[in-house]
């Protein structure tokens, strides 16, 4: 079936597994390096699904401008389908009016500039405590590793903001249990799964992929369905509510809406929400540091701006970020040289689409590999040197307008979560700045700094960042 007209050129396969076997650890990058021969679109056969990959602004804009509404859908992974009422995820359901309800309240109810500003204190007492617990590590120079920090700030932003209670202790003792859960479905979400691929394959999950992850899943539930069975029963005995997510759903759940919310349908949504929040923006200020901790004089620039700015004795507020642009610049050169989700989710068209020329047929898959082009010295210069500076005065901004920056992707499903994560990595960021100087332990500097990158759906640090607190 892949004689097929017109499809976008690409590497030849061999029979049967075609590409399969050229994508290798890092598919990112052996992506990248293939469309410099086969150009900006080109189709590669990965077992019996054919899989567009579009490399450039121009074939993205394509995708997500002219053809929005073709590519609306996702293909799901086995290793998502692994969790119960898949259908009922925000990241991977089909773009039906169910999801765009869902997505509708999530958008209402936690991400509009309104929403988010009711819950600023939330956000600086979590950071605050951040702040609190490396005060402590820095009295004894104990090194802390900052992703697993930064991850477990989020995650407890993220479970505040639904179920108004901490899933982290407050000395960070339980995160690396939520960290291994999410990591491990993170990363067998990214791994090339024979099952994908060969469909007459799925039962037999060959790779034990779906089992494998199918435990991270399952303690989730348990611990989310917990805390909803305790929210029903407080509602029963008390007509007070938290005025939380939680409480906005079971309010859909008792509004006769009962098809589309039950206690077990809210669950999928409430995971992808902890899901795709906390690893991203935990990674990506892990990333942000590292790259500090690498070019100091970009850290020195960095606490500069916040000593002039707020000064020495306060406390990083969020309303002070629009006064902090060279922070900001650090921020969106960190997504754009380590973008979180390199390929972002596939899609799926809907129907036979020409893009660029070609045909991409219906019931193909399509991958945007935005890592490629924020790298791509065509769109950007010197693209592999950190430097926020190419962020001051320019107007590229990361809302999915630009096709040559799209960490966050564009169209319809533009990560929702867009505004909180901005505003969180950028404030926890400019504390770890302002409030610490940071050393690297022994025998590690700027220049032996490992940067390397492991891939799964997301893009993480290989090895974890570990730095020292020194209090200012
Ligand atoms: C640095 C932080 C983040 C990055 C880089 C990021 C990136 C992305 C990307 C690339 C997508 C796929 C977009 C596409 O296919 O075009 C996505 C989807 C999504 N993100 Fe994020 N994200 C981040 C943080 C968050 C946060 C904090 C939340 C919520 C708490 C969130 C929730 C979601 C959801 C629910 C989807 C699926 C949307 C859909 O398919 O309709 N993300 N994100």
């Amino acid at each position: 079936r892949h004689g097929r007209k017109n499809q976008p050129p690409g590497p030849t396969g061999l029979p049967i597994i075609g590409n399969l076997h050229q994508l290798g650890p890092q598919p990112h990058c052996t992506l990248s390096t293939m469309a410099q021969t086969y150009g900006p679109i080109m189709s590669l056969r990965l077992g019996s699904v054919t899989v567009a990959v579009a490399s450039s602004p121009a074939t993205a804009q394509e995708i997500f401008q002219k053809n929005d509404q073709a590519f609306a859908d996702r293909p799901i992974p086995e290793s998502v389908a692994a969790q119960p009422n898949v259908a009922d995820t925000l990241a991977w359901a089909p773009a039906n009016p169910r999801w765009r309800n869902r997505r509708r309240i999530c958008s209402t109810q936690i991400f509009t500039t309104q929403r988010l500003d009711l819950l600023q204190h939330l956000r600086h007492r979590k950071v605050q405590e951040l702040a609190e617990h490396l005060q402590k590590q820095a009295s004894k120079k104990s090194v802390v590793e900052i992703g697993e920090l930064a991850f477990a700030t989020m995650l407890n932003l993220v479970s505040n903001t639904v179920f108004s209670e901490d899933l982290v202790d407050p000395e960070f003792q339980s995160a690396g249990e939520f960290k291994e859960l999410v990591w491990r479905i993170m990363e067998d979400a990214g791994r090339v799964n024979l099952s994908d691929y060969f469909p007459v394959l799925k039962r037999f999950d060959l790779q034990g992929v779906k089992r494998h992850v199918a435990v991270s899943y399952a303690r989730l539930h348990e611990i989310f369905d917990g805390m909803i069975r305790k929210r029903l029963r407080d509602r029963e005995s008390s007509p007070a509510r938290n005025g939380d997510f939680l409480d906005v759903l079971l309010d859909h759940c008792q509004q006769g809406e009962a098809a589309d919310f039950t206690v077990d349908n809210i669950k999928p949504l409430i995971l992808d929400l902890f899901i795709a929040g906390s690893d991203t923006s935990g990674s990506t200020t892990e990333w942000a540091m590292a790259e500090l901790l690498k070019n100091p004089e970009i850290m020195q620039k960095a606490r500069k701006e916040l000593i002039q700015v707020i000064g020495t004795s306060n406390e990083v507020k969020e309303s002070d970020i629009p006064r902090l642009p060279f922070i900001q610049a650090i921020v969106k050169e960190t997504l754009r040289l380590h973008p979180p989700v390199p390929l972002l989710l596939p899609y799926v068209a809907g129907h036979d689409v020409k893009v660029s020329g070609y045909t991409i047929h219906k019931g193909n898959q399509v991958l945007i590999n935005q890592w490629s082009i924020g790298r791509n010295p065509q769109f950007w210069d010197d693209p592999l040197l950190f430097q926020p500076e190419r962020f001051l005065g320019s107007n590229i901004d990361f809302k999915g307008r630009d096709f040559e920056y799209l960490p966050f992707g564009s169209g319809r499903r533009i990560c929702p979560g867009l505004p909180l994560a901005n505003r969180m990595i950028t404030l926890m960021v400019a504390t770890f700045v302002h409030s610490f100087e940071w050393e690297l332990p022994q025998g590690v500097t700027p220049q032996t700094l490992d940067m390397s990158e492991q891939y799964g759906i997301t893009l993480k640090k290989l090895s974890p960042l570990c730095a020292i607190p020194v209090s200012v």
